[in-house]
């Protein structure tokens, strides 16, 4: 109702004002007006232009407009060439799933440098519903993470919690710490239905079971009950994979984990086990043998690696806009594949030598982009489990092609509901057919020109929406970037360093 979002604005701006120790009286005379008006103002009494509000958000040096919380949109002027070098950060999916498992740890975890990015911030808010008590240290993204004597589980948040699919991983911890706990459904992008069977399957050895109603997971846990032999995973998933290893980490005898995924995050994990004290063997294959401990209690410090697909989306970037960039702190072992597609399709580029991760394991290059003429590959491209294409980096090669001369095939066999994202291309120039949900065939090379688009619900084809924006002539606005925030950190301030031309904005 509008007298309720006067009011709402009311108390914003008095919070605001106060915030800054400023009395009516004095904000009054930054703007040039009465302390009756703002007294109004503060009392919801006073209709209110959207000019007024920009500068009492300016005279507060706080966005009153955009407290109503409205979504982020980014307006880009193209085409782009970029310059310049810039270091991927660490990964998302590391990320949350440390988060994940600190819940195993009794004392203290400090993460360094983790990504400042809304998936983490979803989890932050989970964690610390439960009495966690997570702090920044400094402005370099190291986080510390300290657990409560008792979680208080039946006071989770449950709309940051529902915002993200990660809190499925608090499973694997927290059947060691409760006998009967709740979880809401997970949520996350829509990239069609996702399964969470297998993580039930894979937790059932440790006495987990979970009735799914009313969306939330009940969950009961028979603590006789232990993993007899080895734990087949009917899929090579990253994040059932992890629940396996965190409910191992705490299970004081041998766990067997087959057809377990390799991939980045879950290496991260296993190396961060290891420093809790927990025994993992076999990490980078698809047998990991766990020999877990009955109580975990240390302060334990670790650096999660850089993110591969963050390094996949800086060298779409640069090959889209056909620039010369160098792409610091590439770990290189989880885009080889990636890199040897695109050496076929006629891309040049340097690499450094190799140089180790502060995690002390993972290896890192530095890769220089050249200028490329592309073609499309003579194969169709498609993703597999590590060490294949990685999933999340195909939308990347939609864009990829769309410069490239010829056909390309993309078969995105995993998600239901992903590649049917990619064809919004189209509206930028590109000629994206969708074959079947499954199938998109892309025929290069294109001229983009700019247009509006809002962000598909689906992280890595928005940002494939941006990169094209990027190399579009004129100017593009891309609508609701929440999902992109999602993922990644200061993404658009990171490409204006590289010389792109993105200005962040919101309706009000
Ligand atoms: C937080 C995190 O780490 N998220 C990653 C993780 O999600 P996550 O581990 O949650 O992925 P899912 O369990 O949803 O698996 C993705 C899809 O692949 C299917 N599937 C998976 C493995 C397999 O061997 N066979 C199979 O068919 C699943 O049924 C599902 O439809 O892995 C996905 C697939 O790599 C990535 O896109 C996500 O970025
Ligand atoms: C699908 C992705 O992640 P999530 O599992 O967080 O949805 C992704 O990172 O592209």
């Amino acid at each position: 109702m509008a007298d309720d979002y006067l009011g709402r604005i009311g108390n914003m701006v008095r919070d605001a004002r106060k915030h800054r120790g400023l009395t009516q009286q004095q904000l009054a005379e930054r703007l040039s007006t009465s302390q009756s008006a703002i007294n109004r103002i503060e009392k919801g009494q006073q209709n209110l232009s959207l000019e007024m509000l920009a500068r009492i958000g300016t005279a507060l040096d706080s966005e009153i407009v955009a407290l109503g919380a409205g979504p982020t949109h980014l307006r880009i002027t193209g085409p782009t060439t970029l310059r310049g070098s810039i270091e991927v950060k660490t990964s998302k999916n590391a990320g949350v799933a440390l988060l994940c498992a600190s819940l195993l740890n009794r004392g203290r975890t400090t993460l360094r440098k983790v990504a400042r990015i809304e998936e983490v911030n979803r989890l932050l808010e989970v964690l610390g519903s439960l009495g966690v008590q997570t702090r920044w240290l400094g402005d370099e993204g190291d986080l510390e993470i300290v657990p409560p004597k008792q979680l208080r589980l039946d006071s989770i948040d449950e709309d940051a919690a529902r915002r993200t699919r990660s809190v499925i991983m608090f499973l694997g911890p927290l059947l060691h710490r409760a006998d009967d706990f709740e979880l809401p459904y997970a949520g996350g992008c829509n990239l069609g239905t996702r399964t969470v069977e297998p993580h039930m399957a894979a937790l059932r050895p440790f006495g987990l079971e979970v009735k799914a109603t009313d969306g939330m997971y009940h969950a009961s846990v028979a603590d006789s009950v232990h993993p007899a032999r080895p734990i087949v995973l009917t899929e090579r998933g990253d994040t059932v994979t992890e629940n396996a290893l965190m409910a191992a980490a705490l299970h004081p005898g041998t766990t067997i984990i087959r057809n377990a995924s390799s991939n980045y995050m879950v290496q991260d994990l296993c190396f961060f086990l290891q420093r809790l004290g927990v025994e993992v063997e076999g990490v980078g294959t698809t047998t990991l043998t766990v020999t877990g401990r009955e109580v975990i209690d240390v302060d334990v410090d670790y650096a999660p690696a850089e993110d591969p697909i963050e390094a996949m989306s800086l060298l779409s970037a640069a090959i889209v806009t056909d620039s010369e960039i160098t792409i610091k702190r590439v770990p290189i072992e989880f885009l080889e594949i990636e890199l040897a597609t695109l050496e076929e399709m006629g891309f040049s580029y340097d690499r450094s030598e190799e140089y180790v991760a502060s995690n002390g394991r993972t290896r890192l290059v530095d890769l220089t982009t050249h200028s490329s003429v592309l073609h499309a590959p003579l194969d169709k491209i498609h993703p597999m489990p590590f060490p294949g294409l990685n999933i999340d980096n195909l939308p990347f090669f939609a864009v990829i092609a769309a410069v490239a001369t010829g056909q390309t095939l993309l078969h995105d066999w995993v998600y239901e509901n992903r590649a049917i994202y990619l064809t919004e291309l189209t509206k930028l120039g590109a000629q994206v057919k969708l074959l079947d949900p499954h199938r998109v065939m892309i025929e290069g090379p294109t001229h983009f020109s700019g247009t509006e688009i809002v962000c598909p619900p689906a992280l890595r084809p928005a940002v494939v929406i941006l990169l094209a924006m990027l190399a579009s002539k004129g100017t593009s606005v891309l609508r609701s970037t929440y999902v992109i925030a999602r993922g990644y950190e200061d993404l658009a301030e990171r490409l204006n360093e590289l010389g792109a031309q993105i200005e962040t904005f919101r309706d009000i």
